[in-house]
């Protein structure tokens, strides 16, 4: 579980989060949900420590993280997957090498053990034996399972993902989003994923968070957001043609239901 409380951030002088707080519960996929400019990839990297905020505090599993001792920090580091909009993998390197990569930065594992775990996570998102292949051999999709494998090889507790369906096709992302959803059930990781996404809130939305002009506006589950009254939210959320048909369907299940 991943705690934030009353994050503020500014940059020369320009309010970009202002007073966020939060549980992002372990087991779950939590989506920062918000438009473009709102502050989403800026607290995401708040959470993980490449911001630093200006106030505020963030706690993983108890332990305080922000402020706290170096040798602490490197502690909680270690137990972090990132997987990144662009998949980010080194082009000169096999997949293979992409995923031993962090295990060696690690450094506590030996060469064979590494290879297992390499085989473990390749096997785990679909890519079994697709060690020796290059970057460029790779599909956009292919590349976002390569990292995802990267960020998980690990055995990462948290698992952050800024916008990880970015580039896909439709059914290509969903697919993603389902592995990242399954995998952070079956491994109990606490998983953020930055997104303005609605199909990712349809289909993996344990909870949502809601932000606008910095600030947290709206939290709760899939369900619940088609209810809000939230007008900001609303605007957000409805200019989407597929949740309207989804908030359509809905109304006229529950009328059909109240005429039984
Ligand atoms: N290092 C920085 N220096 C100055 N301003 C920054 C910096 N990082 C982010 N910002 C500003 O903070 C605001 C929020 O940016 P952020 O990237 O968090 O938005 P976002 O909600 O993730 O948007 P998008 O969905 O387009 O990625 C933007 O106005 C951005 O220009």
């Amino acid at each position: 579980m991943i705690e934030i409380h009353n994050i503020h951030k500014s940059f020369n002088g320009v309010k970009v989060l202002d007073g966020i707080s939060g549980v992002f519960e372990t087991g779950k996929t939590n989506l920062l949900l918000g438009a473009s400019g709102t502050g989403k990839s800026v607290l995401l990297k708040c959470i993980v420590g490449l911001v630093k905020p200006d106030i505020g505090s963030v706690t993983f599993d108890g332990t305080y993280f922000t402020n706290n001792k170096l040798g602490i920090k490197q502690e909680i580091r270690r137990k972090i997957g990132m997987l990144f909009q662009s998949s980010a993998l080194f082009d000169s390197m096999t997949v293979e090498k992409n995923i031993e990569f962090p295990l060696k930065m690690l450094g506590d594992m030996e060469k064979d053990e590494r290879i297992d775990r390499v085989n473990t996570v390749l096997k785990r998102v679909g890519l079994e034996g697709a060690n020796k292949k290059m970057p460029s051999e790779l599909s956009g999709g292919m590349k976002k399972r390569v990292g995802i494998a990267r960020a998980i090889a690990p055995h990462c507790t948290y698992l952050f993902c800024d916008e990880p369906n970015s580039g896909l096709d439709p059914l290509t992302a969903l697919k993603i989003d389902e592995l990242i959803k399954e995998i952070t059930e079956e491994y109990g990781i606490t998983t953020i994923i930055v997104t303005h996404d609605m199909n990712s809130v349809i289909e993996i939305g344990d909870k949502i968070f809601f932000l606008y002009k910095g600030k947290k506006l709206w939290e709760g589950t899939r369900d619940a957001i088609l209810d809000t009254d939230v007008k900001e939210l609303n605007e957000f959320i409805f200019s989407n043609r597929l949740m309207r048909d989804a908030k359509k369907i809905e109304d006229e299940e529950e009328e059909t239901e109240s005429n039984r």
